[in-house]
């Protein structure tokens, strides 16, 4: 397939290491996002880019809605410091968008100023972090992984909900009344030796007092939601198993939302604003955006959510805007 540019061939002699270094890593970029749009539009590159400029200038590398992805609002505020935009079209579950221009020119002034190159408007977006969110790779070892997942499929006390499967431990959990009910089975032995490790990491760790297993055939996720305020307690943990998934993450104040790639055996961590400020999502589909715009396919994947209990069932948070104890429709929808 001919690509416009072979990584071996740019001459980066006269350039200092990291120079060159740079350069490298931006056309490696420009390869990747090539090589999804072939994919995706199964038709050549020349096929796909005009040699003539054009209206319409097509923007990859963003990740719109990926990982690491820039929003809506962020594109335009690049965009709109260009005369003559007249729009820009975001494809659906394409890693790729386009801005429009009411003249070739115009297009092609914006692309001068734009292509190849860092975006300063844009740096901020890639490093943002949401206070209270901790992700712990590779928590949980491979061979414990599989012994818990063989020991969670021969459980015979799965139930359906939505599309997904759940098991519960611990106290119960009423998803019709989203209330907290009685202490039930007790947590298998292996959960309590990884809330073991955990406490060597983070000694003021509470006790868990619930966990809700749950199994998503590929395909399937879990609508945006916060955690029940008043039911639970101000941390939630939730290990990954068998396969890695984005997890979307909204912050109901701002809007603004953020992509994570939540790996194999990591340990995800929500306190504070993570756990109260956003809301989180796993939308139902088969395949997951990547930061570096490539698409990875989704395989069934079992998560283990760890919480504890509030024993008044009051909230007592530091987002009384956002809160079920404020406002009574989120008692039944967080
Ligand atoms: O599957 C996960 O990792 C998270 C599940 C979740 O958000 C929940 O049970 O509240
Ligand atoms: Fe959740």
């Amino acid at each position: 397939m001919p690509y416009p540019i072979s990584i071996s061939t740019i001459d980066t002699t006269s350039l200092t290491r990291n120079e060159a270094r740079k350069l490298r890593r931006l056309e490696l970029k420009k390869y990747q996002a090539y090589e999804v749009i072939v994919k995706f539009e199964r038709t050549s590159l020349d096929q796909l880019f005009s040699p003539e400029p054009t209206r319409y200038l097509c923007i990859t590398n963003l990740c719109f809605g990926g990982v690491g992805g820039v929003t809506t609002e962020e594109i335009s505020k690049v965009f709109n410091t260009f005369d003559g935009l007249t729009g820009i079209k975001l494809t659906h579950g394409k890693p790729y968008s386009f801005a429009l221009f009411n003249s070739a020119a115009s297009a092609s002034y914006a692309r001068e100023i734009l292509h190849n190159k860092p975006c300063e408007l844009l740096n901020d977006s890639n490093e943002l972090t949401i206070p209270g969110f901790i992700l712990l790779e590779e928590f949980v070892p491979v061979e414990l992984e599989k012994s818990i997942l063989q020991d969670l499929y021969s459980n015979t006390a799965w139930i359906p909900v939505q599309d997904r499967s759940v098991l519960h431990f611990g106290y119960s959990f009423n998803y019709d009344s989203n209330e907290v009910g009685l202490p039930s089975r007790q947590f298998p032995p292996y959960v309590n030796s990884l809330l073991e490790k955990l406490k060597k990491l983070y000694p003021s760790i509470s006790n868990m007092e619930q966990l809700t297993v749950q199994h998503y055939p590929i395909g399937t996720g879990i609508p945006p939601h916060v955690d029940s305020h008043s039911s639970f307690g101000s941390i939630v943990l939730a290990f990954s198993l068998e396969s890695p998934v984005v997890m979307e993450f909204k912050n109901l104040q701002t809007g603004i939302v953020v992509n994570i790639d939540l790996p194999e055996r990591s340990l995800l961590i929500l306190k504070d604003e993570a756990r109260y400020a956003w809301n989180h999502a796993i939308r139902a589909r088969k395949s997951d955006l990547l930061e570096d715009g490539q698409v990875r396919e989704r395989g069934q994947r079992v998560s283990l959510t760890l919480r504890t209990v509030n024993p008044e069932r009051i909230c007592h948070c530091r987002w009384p805007d956002l809160c079920d104890r404020n406002i009574a429709h989120l008692k039944k929808d967080s």
